[in-house]
């Protein structure tokens, strides 16, 4: 039968779709942090220093960026079923190979490995929720898909309080992530079996053109376009490496628990799971994206000297947990887990005003790319400055440089944010201002 004379897939059936891709995702982002509360355990037991730790996030985005210039061809190919079932299978792999490695080039493998199954992954889940859900709540959709990743990453934070056991040795945490990733591929077989029978009975539209990377067309977007993808680069820039180092720092400079510095940590991912679709409604109604977005940035300026050179306050009751926090590092985490919420949330759909449709998917895939350059840069130029100014528990001044250098990228997402404000309020702007993205008649 002619797809065009079937029925839109039925509530069930998309929100079916959206829970088992999104379970994918969970596992996706629970591999990936896992590392974040093994951190002082690998330079323990396995004898790696901060610049090792660096080169292990920095192995996932050289891994990422290959694979975004080879563009979505495997989704294109095989079709975006069988890419989640594939990509899902090499995180999987990916978290074993970390998890068994003898030594340091075994675990630089998986984790480029995993930059390998991670990020086509999630262009392949949004591929299919674009499918889905196309003109039927899809930023919705969307920001669920993200919160409910985020909650893999706070697992991973929660996971020295309910796996506290398995803490002994890095390893085993490990393992434990490659169980749940593994179940994140059982979720990824099962939304492969859903898509098969839905096919015949629903019309789920074309494949859509996936974020394919177009290089010859970059002098065609417009500065807004570029300041947005400066914000990104510099704003994730901060935030991923942020949460690399985040656990073990908060454990030696500040003396917390494993437990209760991995429960700070969360507080981050746990904000935004929370905040960004909220942000998402409010942003929508409202307008004023490009003034979000500088808020958000200046927001985030002081953050890591408030963390560094402010006393660390009262120890207060974490709610529902066993955990004592300092007021400080609860107040700047959580201000921090705020801007974690309101700048992707405005960010990534500002774009869509930006950029003609037809130019989208290369759009996001250039912002992709930008993103993980800085991304791969960062953690090694962290981890140098940890090793060269000495930090550690005994010397809690030799992080102070690495907040510094967080606090000049915050600064630099200030200057661009705020160009782009200046940008968007000018005669050029492209209706970021206003709710709807259009400008009111005069
Ligand atoms: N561990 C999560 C990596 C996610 C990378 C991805 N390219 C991304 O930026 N996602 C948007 C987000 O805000 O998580």
């Amino acid at each position: 039968m002619h797809t065009a004379t079937l029925p839109r897939p039925t509530p069930a059936w998309r929100w079916a779709a959206l829970v088992l891709a999104s379970l994918a995702m969970f596992g996706n982002y629970y591999a990936y942090d896992a590392l974040n509360p093994v951190v002082d355990l690998l330079r323990e037991q396995q004898g790696l220093d901060y610049r090792e730790v660096g080169m292990l996030s920095t192995a996932y985005n050289i891994a990422a960026l290959l694979v975004l210039l080879t563009g979505g061809w495997v989704i294109d190919r095989f079709g975006a079923r069988r890419a989640i079932v594939a990509f899902a299978a090499v995180c999987v792999l990916a978290a074993a190979v970390t998890a068994a490695a003898p030594n340091f080039p075994t675990l630089l493998s998986g984790r480029f490995l995993l930059g390998l199954g991670a990020e086509p992954l999630i262009v392949a889940v949004t591929v299919v929720l674009a499918r889905w859900f196309k003109g039927k709540e899809l930023s919705f959709a969307f920001g669920l898909n993200l919160s409910i990743s985020r909650l893999g990453s706070a697992a991973t934070d929660w996971s020295p309080s309910f796996a506290a056991p398995l803490y002994s040795n890095w390893h085993d945490p490990l393992w434990l992530a490659t169980g749940v990733m593994s179940a994140g591929l059982g979720a990824a077989v099962l939304y492969f079996a859903l898509e098969r029978r839905a096919e015949g009975r629903f019309d789920l539209g074309a494949a859509g053109e996936t974020d394919r990377l177009d290089l010859r067309g970059l002098y065609r977007f417009s500065p807004s376009y570029w300041y947005i993808v400066a914000l990104c680069v510099v704003f994730y820039s901060t935030v991923f490496p942020f949460r690399s180092f985040a656990i073990d720092y908060f454990q030696q400079a500040h003396g917390l628990s494993r437990e209760a510095a991995g429960m700070l940590s969360s507080l981050l991912p746990v904000a935004a799971i929370v905040a960004t679709p909220l942000f998402g409604l409010w942003v929508d109604r409202v307008g004023r994206r490009s003034l979000f977005m500088a808020i958000g940035s200046l927001a985030m300026l002081p953050l890591f000297l408030v963390v560094t050179y402010l006393p660390p306050g009262p120890a207060v009751p974490l709610p529902f947990s066993e955990v004592e926090l300092p007021l400080t590092l609860f107040l700047a985490v959580l201000v921090f887990g705020g801007v974690f919420s309101l700048i992707p949330a405005v960010m990534w759909p500002a774009v869509a005003y930006i950029v003609e449709e037809r130019r989208l998917g290369s759009a996001y895939a250039l912002m992709t790319f930008c993103q993980q350059i800085g991304w791969a840069i960062v953690p090694l130029a962290v981890g140098t400055l940890n090793e060269h100014f000495l930090a550690g528990p005994e010397n809690p001044a030799g992080y102070a440089p690495g907040m510094w250098f967080y606090t000049a990228l915050s600064a630099l997402g200030l200057v661009f944010a705020w160009k782009l404000w200046q940008a968007e309020r000018g005669p050029g702007g492209h209706g970021l201002e206003y709710p709807g993205g259009a400008r009111p008649p005069a």
